[in-house]
């Protein structure tokens, strides 16, 4: 124990030299006074490499080592120290000493060395002889755990641990903060090996409620950023959960590995200028996430795209009345269709061809001979006369009828105040929504649902950005002229304590990985500090490196479109359980998500023990599963706890001051929520004045309210189901929502149950 205080002392040390030259050299570019346009850009990059820097280095203060491993032959290490064969110590991040050597300190759990830490058996044993988890509070060393990998290994430390799974066990039954920890001490090997599977192509990672998929996404989502850092922090990581309450719980979650430069987002958070305050009805969800609406908006973009019926008349202000038929109008919209262009960009090709046919009118009628021989004006005079049409007010308000200049967000708000015409009476009535028909703010509350098909409108239309692009690409020539001698200068200080690879090709990204000139101008745009991930998010056209999506049973085809866009490259990692389904708008399976966008090239991986739920708790959980589908397997248990569900059936009357009793009993503390059928929350609130509720809980609280789709990713040490009947009735998709709301428990489950209501389910009937 003193050997490791020691080096743990020694490691938190150097952690701070480090912070502090960090910091120091924050403050010192910060501080730069500087006049010239290139060495105020090279200030501000520098700033923000530091500055990233430090936070990482600020974040990996809690257990920043927390395992060893002793390598080499049984009698290597006679002394039980590991001196003789290789030791490596395991942390957050990778450590070298400030020494002529730069010995490694501290090895990252994501390099090669330190796999055999999460993968080595009594069976397999990787090389190593021992095994050794360090607990730690705060930068006291508290506990050590040995495992023996080589039987023949006859050395004993006196922390060799009988029950293998102590730390682990230890970690599933701890009192839970409202906020996801990492388990990087902990990762199991069916999980390692999803987390470090091969960054490119789609992995889907399917298990059950409580497998560790969001921890699995998410320590993949750092593994990916450590393993190709050059490719991935240039185009930024997302992860895409469902609701911002659930990217709360887990945002703590990549900070605390040292990674800062990834945007969590819910799919309503992916249109840059929109923030969807509003709220869908199931049904008007569920229409709006069909994939035909891609085809049905196409439709509704073609409307616009209007002809004269028969002729459209333009009184211009010098030369009188001119007209426009059907025919020509239909000519130049063809041909503005035949560019391939989406509508905006498309406009000038029809707006060119009408000009043309007015000119052409306009030149028969002032130009004619009255004695019937040839036009009298010259080309001259008709290029003359074609500016003038193309100029006037009125010829240009006429093109705007047939083909008018559209936002995504006025086509979406035509068609949702009129969508009738394209969708049977029933499906109309969930969408339509009453107000202006055009017009930038015709909607100023935006749902989640709306945010796919204002993207599809998006692409549909198209953005005239020919001005901003030209000035860009001046822009970057600019760049490039100076970059290099930016290079040269990062070159010189460049950041090497991250590092514990052979080869120093990842790490921390400094300016000197980058190797040319013109990428490196790329990447820090003129006066743009932000991160990947910020410049990402306020970008629709941005490319991610890589996505990650929870929970990605509950996305809508629309929203598979939106996420596609996003990933041209189509390296992403979705994780989800189809039996948790609740969105109506939600997918049954992966093949019909994926099939449209990479056919059958898509890897599953499969994950089967339950670290959340104990099996008591499992086992009712499994029997709602089994109304609705009779072969259901769930997910293994990793742990019982001897303590059964407690079931109440009551009087109606007594239902929720039933459950707000239940709620007073929270032996050690941790987290509860009661989770109940929505209409039921107020009246619960009423009853529990301290609970968090609402449509952004704060799940930090001792007492939580949720609806059962709120419950979802979530977990609490006791949970409270109130009315599982309800919650079963709720929604077509309420067996699944039950079963969400019965698997949120790490330690003790209460169900309250309205005694008046028959139940389908033996367990439950208390
Ligand atoms: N290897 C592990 N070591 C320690 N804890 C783990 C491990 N794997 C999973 N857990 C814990 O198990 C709990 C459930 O994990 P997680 O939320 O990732 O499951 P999930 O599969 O996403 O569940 P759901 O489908 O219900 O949302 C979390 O508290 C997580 O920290």
């Amino acid at each position: 124990m003193q050997d490791e205080q020691r080096f743990v002392s020694l490691l938190y040390a150097r952690l701070d030299a480090l912070r502090e030259r960090a910091g120091a050299a924050v403050e010192a570019t910060t501080g730069q006074v500087t006049t010239v346009r290139q060495s105020r850009v090279e200030r501000d990059i520098r700033v923000a490499e530091d500055s990233g820097l430090l936070a990482a280095l600020n974040a990996v203060e809690s257990g920043l080592c927390f395992g060893r491993i002793d390598l080499g032959p049984a009698d290597a290490g006679a002394d039980g120290t590991g001196a003789g064969g290789a030791t490596h110590h395991i942390g957050r991040i990778g450590m070298r000493a400030d020494d002529r050597e730069r010995t490694p300190l501290l090895i990252d759990w994501r390099a090669p060395v330190a796999r055999p830490f999460y993968l080595a058996t009594g069976h397999t044993p990787m090389g190593l002889r021992r095994r050794r988890h360090l607990t730690t509070r705060g930068r006291e060393v508290t506990a050590l755990h040995d495992e023996i990998m080589d039987l023949g290994d006859t050395t004993r430390t006196g922390h060799e641990d009988p029950d293998a799974d102590a730390v682990l066990l230890a970690a599933l039954n701890s009192a839970r903060t409202g906020r996801m920890s990492d388990i990087v001490q902990t990762i199991q090997a069916e999980q390692d090996r999803i987390i470090r599977a091969p960054y490119q192509g789609v992995r889907v990672v399917e298990g059950g409620p409580g497998t560790g998929k969001t921890a699995v996404a998410l320590h993949r989502a750092a593994y990916l950023l450590y393993a190709h850092r050059e490719q991935l922090a240039r185009r930024a990581v997302l992860i895409v959960g469902p609701n911002p309450a659930f990217l709360g719980y887990i945002g703590e979650v990549l900070p605390s590995l040292g990674e800062t430069g990834v945007l969590l987002a819910t799919v309503g958070e992916l249109f840059p200028g929109v923030v969807a305050t509003g709220t869908d009805t199931p049904a008007s969800a569920e229409v709006k996430g069909r994939a035909e609406m891609a085809r049905i908006l196409a439709e509704e973009l073609a409307a616009r795209q209007t002809l004269p019926d028969p002729v459209l008349e333009i009184a211009h202000e010098e030369y009188g009345t001119l007209t426009l038929d059907r025919d020509t109008a239909a000519e130049a919209r063809q041909r503005a269709r035949d560019t391939g262009e989406p509508h905006n960009l498309a406009r000038p090709a029809f707006a060119f061809r009408i000009i043309d046919a007015l000119t052409a009118q306009l030149a028969e009628r002032i130009g004619a001979d009255p004695l019937g021989g040839p036009n009298l004006l010259d080309p001259t005079d008709i290029a003359q006369l074609g500016k003038e049409i193309a100029t006037s007010p009125e010829v240009q308000a006429a093109i705007d009828t047939l083909w008018p200049t559209l936002t995504p967000q006025e086509l979406v708000a035509g068609f949702l105040a009129e969508p009738g015409d394209r969708l049977s009476a029933r499906d109309a009535a969930a969408v339509r929504r009453s107000g202006p028909r055009t017009g930038a703010d015709a909607i100023d509350d935006w749902t989640p649902a709306d945010v796919p098909l204002l993207d599809e409108a998006a692409e549909l239309l198209g953005e005239d950005d020919s001005v901003a692009r030209a000035a860009a690409a001046r822009e970057r020539q600019e760049r490039i002229a100076y970059a290099q001698g930016v290079l040269e200068l990062s070159y010189g200080s460049r950041t090497q304590e991250f590092e514990d690879k052979e080869d120093e090709d990842s790490e921390v990204l400094g300016a000197h990985d980058v190797i040319d000139a013109e990428r490196f101008a790329d990447r820090h745009e003129e006066a743009d500090t932000r991160s990947a991930a910020e410049r990402a998010a306020a970008d629709r056209t941005w490319a991610f490196g890589h996505i990650v999506v929870d929970e990605a049973q509950e996305l809508s085809a629309m929203a598979w479109r939106l996420l596609m866009r996003r990933c041209p490259s189509r390296s992403m990692t979705l994780v989800g359980d189809p039996a948790q389904t609740g969105d109506a708008a939600g997918c049954d399976s992966w093949r019909q998500i994926l099939g449209p966008y990479v056919g059958d090239r898509w890897e599953l991986s499969r994950i089967g023990v339950n670290y959340r739920t104990p099996a008591e708790i499992m086992a009712v959980a499994a029997e709602v599963r089994r109304t609705a589908d009779p072969d259901f397997e769930p997910p293994t248990s990793v742990r019982a706890t001897g303590q059964e569900p407690d079931v109440r059936s009551v009087e109606t009357s007594q239902l929720l001051r039933t459950a707000a009793g239940m709620t007073t009993v929270r032996p050690g503390g941790g987290r509860l929520a009661v989770i109940a059928p929505p209409a039921l929350l107020p009246g619960l609130a009423a009853e529990l004045p301290d609970a968090s509720w609402g449509s952004a809980p704060d799940l930090t609280r001792p007492v939580v309210l949720l609806d059962a789709r709120q419950a979802k990713g979530l977990e609490f040490d006791t949970v409270v189901v109130v009315a599982p009947e309800a919650i079963m009735a709720g929604s077509p998709r309420g067996t699944n929502d039950l079963y969400v709301a019965l698997t949120r428990a790490t330690q003790r489950l209460g169900v309250v149950r309205d005694a008046s209501v028959p139940s389908r389910l033996p367990s439950l009937r208390g």
